[in-house]
């Protein structure tokens, strides 16, 4: 059938490019091989999440003095997180993308010409656009064995339906930290095996000590600079000879796209794949290798819709319009949504130099009066990074209990250029941990 759009991968971005141009009135054909939604719904960001708040919940109660008791029903929590995924049901956003005028393809897409996307030997052709939004898939690490053992990837680790007895997390990336918390509060003896000196290497360094310290207070035994050397059936074995035992192994080393290489279409910041005459691919999301976070992809999908609409009308997308994903190199926000949650966007002090910027570092304790009846015995630690020329801010980070509804108004600050001496007189309502906001101004000299 003809389109005028074909978008390839119908996960979080790939709906949202194909909402858009379908919204415009633009016909928009959206295929998919496994489930309506993507790996986002099913086995990423919704189950783990749902896996980890019923702990996060009881955890923060029981640090009010005056809540007594309370527990973890690790069954009702499952039973809970197999709710979020519909039970791996995609009937309902189906259903969502039919009604906002999307045409579902089920199948595995492939392009194979100018303009053309073939499904199950079946030829499509795009009058206008195709857009791949195909996503990632894990990366394997080269270990001895691996091949030969059946390994949890973040598919299992998000869609088990009991609670191992024990399980040995590889990697301390944010699937890693999440996992091992996740399981480990919900009863399982958990051994998180970590290649350098801290989780989460590439956040300000400060971050990976303290959840380090917050997955150690649940039980978690924390291997740091321990190198894997091989697996087998209820083992990891180190590249010192300790074995690490669990009744699941999984792995969480990395994704890498889901193209046929391995490797990610590179865009411009309207989603066009570069190196590709005629304008008319696009690429966003996971499979860009821009930053693989689902609402990151999603910014660039809405751009890559407008750009498209834009392009069908003869105009062409202005920077920092609708039609560009300019933010995707100065304000990419992420929450770990650990306990201590990780809250950053922007830069770390040390990218910001790198890049050769001059700029003024304000590291805090999130102490305020917001923090301490927010729990007892709060902590939390904060950086705010500034660039001295423009004195605006480079990058934040919070780390502590509930700092994730902190995170906005810093990417607010960061995307709109607003300089240190007007943030002052965003003045944070008392008693909340906004606060801490005021106190890093002061910090910084004001
Ligand atoms: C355990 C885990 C937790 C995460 N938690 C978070 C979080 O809390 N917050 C956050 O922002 N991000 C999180 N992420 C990252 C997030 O899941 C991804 O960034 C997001 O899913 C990317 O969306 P996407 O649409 O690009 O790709 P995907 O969600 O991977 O969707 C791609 C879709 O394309 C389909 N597809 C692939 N190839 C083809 C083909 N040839 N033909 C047809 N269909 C195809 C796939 O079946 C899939 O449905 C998490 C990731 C993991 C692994
Ligand atoms: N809350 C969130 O926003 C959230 C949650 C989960 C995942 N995600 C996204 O999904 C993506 C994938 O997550 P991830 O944790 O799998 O990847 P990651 O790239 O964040 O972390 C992988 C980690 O594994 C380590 N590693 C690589 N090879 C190894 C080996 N052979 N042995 C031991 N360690 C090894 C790396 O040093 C790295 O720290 C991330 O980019 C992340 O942004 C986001």
């Amino acid at each position: 059938m003809d389109f005028d759009v074909i978008v390839i991968g119908g996960g979080p971005v790939g709906e949202n490019v194909a909402w858009r141009t379908a919204a415009g009135g633009l016909s928009t054909a959206m295929v998919e091989k496994e489930l309506v939604g993507g790996e986002c719904s099913y086995w990423a960001c919704m189950p783990s999440k749902a896996l980890l708040r019923s702990g996060h919940a009881l955890a923060a109660a029981q640090r009010v003095k005056g809540v007594v008791g309370g527990s973890l029903d690790p069954r009702a929590v499952l039973e809970r997180r197999t709710g979020f995924t519909s039970d791996w049901d995609d009937t309902g956003q189906v259903k969502w993308a039919e009604s906002v005028g999307i045409h579902v393809v089920r199948g595995e897409g492939e392009v194979t010409g100018e303009r053309e996307v073939t499904v199950g030997g079946e030829v499509h052709r795009a009058r206008l656009a195709v857009v791949v939004a195909t996503g990632s898939v894990p990366k394997m690490p080269p270990l001895e064995g691996l091949d030969d053992t059946p390994v949890w990837t973040s598919r299992e680790a998000t869609s088990a339906r009991t609670v191992p007895e024990s399980l040995v997390v590889l990697g301390g990336g944010v699937v890693g930290v999440e996992m091992a918390q996740a399981w480990a509060r919900l009863g399982s003896k958990v051994t998180l095996v970590v290649s350098g000196d801290r989780p989460l290497p590439r956040m300000e360094d400060f971050v990976g000590p303290l959840v380090v310290e917050g997955l150690r207070a649940d039980g978690v035994e924390v291997l740091l600079n321990a190198r894997a050397a091989a697996v087998e059936p209820g083992a990891l074995t180190l590249r010192d000879g300790r074995v690490v035992r669990g009744a699941e192994i999984l792995v969480a080393t990395g994704r890498v796209p889901a193209t046929k290489d391995g490797k990610p279409l590179v865009i411009d910041d309207t989603g066009l794949v570069s190196g590709v005459d005629g304008r008319w691919l696009y690429a966003a999301g996971d499979v860009t290798g821009r930053a693989l976070l689902t609402h990151q992809g999603k910014y660039q999908a809405r751009a890559v819709g407008s750009a498209i609409l834009e392009r069908s009308r003869g105009s062409e997308p202005e920077p920092w319009s609708a039609g560009q994903a300019n933010a995707d190199h100065v304000a990419v926000p992420q929450v770990v949504f650990t306990d201590p949650e990780v809250a950053f966007v922007g830069h770390t002090a040390a990218e910001a130099r790198a890049a050769g910027r001059d700029v003024k570092v304000v590291d805090l304790d999130i102490a305020v009066a917001g923090s301490s009846l927010h729990a007892d015995g709060y902590s939390g630690k904060t950086r705010m990074v500034v660039d001295e020329r423009t004195r605006t801010l480079v990058g934040v980070t919070f780390v502590g209990q509930d700092v994730a509804e902190l995170l906005h108004a810093a990417t607010i600050a960061i995307v709109g250029e607003v300089t240190v001496d007007r943030l002052w007189h965003a003045v944070p309502a008392y008693p909340t941990i906004s606060e801490v906001w005021l106190r890093m101004l002061e910090a910084y000299g004001l």
